[in-house]
């Protein structure tokens, strides 16, 4: 792949979109321009209703823009794909399946053509390992713990080896113990697989840990690109030593200055 393929890997160029409702159109997005890295991660950030999981969603082409256009690895994102995995904040899992089996399905999806049975489940069960869930991957959803659902839905994303792993706040619903292990795992796992993410959050701590560049959205309607963050903290980070980093600090800072500052909750105003 050339060199500008790897540093315009993902390109969001003019977007703009408008959703039909009863009493018109609402504008959503307007003038959006971004473009990541390969193997960045990417967060993005701001109130509720602002458009983070619209333009997610934009990215995953399980919609398309009004205006403008989505380009992954040199093609128009056209339509959903493997290529573009999804993790949402209710992991979706078949629970009549094993945790394995919900798994093994994306894993067939993407591979069934090229690889033999065995291959597939050895796919899987690497996946199961590098997720930590080896010992439970026999188990049905319903046997295992939220965190562990989340596992599996991230393991489930990973192991159809995505240009682009999209995440909408993906440990939302998680304790804050269970949201760090697993937000520590998710940089081990970017680190091992040189994987590019774009992920939603509303959470600023998780935004600085984990984020190559934080990308801040205004308020909508037509809700735009505020500011971008880069987030230069060298890698592995480690969550215990940054709490006392003054750099870290002054990232939280920027991004809370943004949002409660410049951009006000909206929530508040409102009241
Ligand atoms: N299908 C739709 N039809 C009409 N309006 C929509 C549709 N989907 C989203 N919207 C509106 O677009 C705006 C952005 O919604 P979106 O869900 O992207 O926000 P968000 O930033 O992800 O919110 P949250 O942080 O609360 O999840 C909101 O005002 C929402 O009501």
């Amino acid at each position: 792949m050339s060199t500008l393929h790897l540093d315009r890997y993902l390109l969001i160029q003019g977007v703009q979109q408008t959703f039909k409702t009863k009493k018109g159109p609402f504008v959503a997005l307007k003038d959006i321009e971004l473009t990541v890295k390969k193997g960045e991660f990417i967060t993005l950030i701001g109130h509720s209703g602002c458009g983070k999981s619209t333009l997610l969603n934009l990215i995953a082409g399980l919609t398309m823009p009004t205006e403008g256009r989505l380009i992954c690895a040199g093609r128009e994102i056209a339509g959903p794909g493997p290529s573009r995995a999804v993790v949402f904040q209710n992991h979706s899992l078949l629970p009549w399946l094993t945790c394995f089996d919900n798994v093994y399905l994306g894993v067939e999806r993407v591979f069934a053509e090229s690889e033999s049975k065995k291959q597939l489940q050895e796919r899987t069960a690497e996946v199961m390992a590098l997720v930590g869930l080896s010992h439970a991957q026999h188990k049905l959803p319903h046997e295992v713990s939220g965190g562990m659902k989340q596992r599996v839905g991230i393991a489930r994303a990973l192991a159809m080896e995505p240009q682009v792993l999209l995440l909408d706040e993906p440990f939302g619903a998680l304790d804050a113990l269970t949201r760090a292990n697993l937000q520590d795992e998710l940089m081990r796992i970017m680190a091992a697989k040189q994987s590019t993410a774009v992920m939603v959050t509303h959470d600023v701590d998780e935004a600085v840990l984990l984020s190559d560049r934080i990308v801040m959205m205004t308020n909508g309607p037509a809700a735009k690109i505020g500011e971008i963050v880069s987030v230069a903290l060298d890698r592995p980070r480690d969550r215990v030593a940054l709490a006392n980093s003054v750099q870290y600090q002054e990232y939280r800072t920027e991004v809370i200055d943004f949002l409660y500052r410049k951009q006000g909750n909206p929530a508040l105003k409102a009241a």
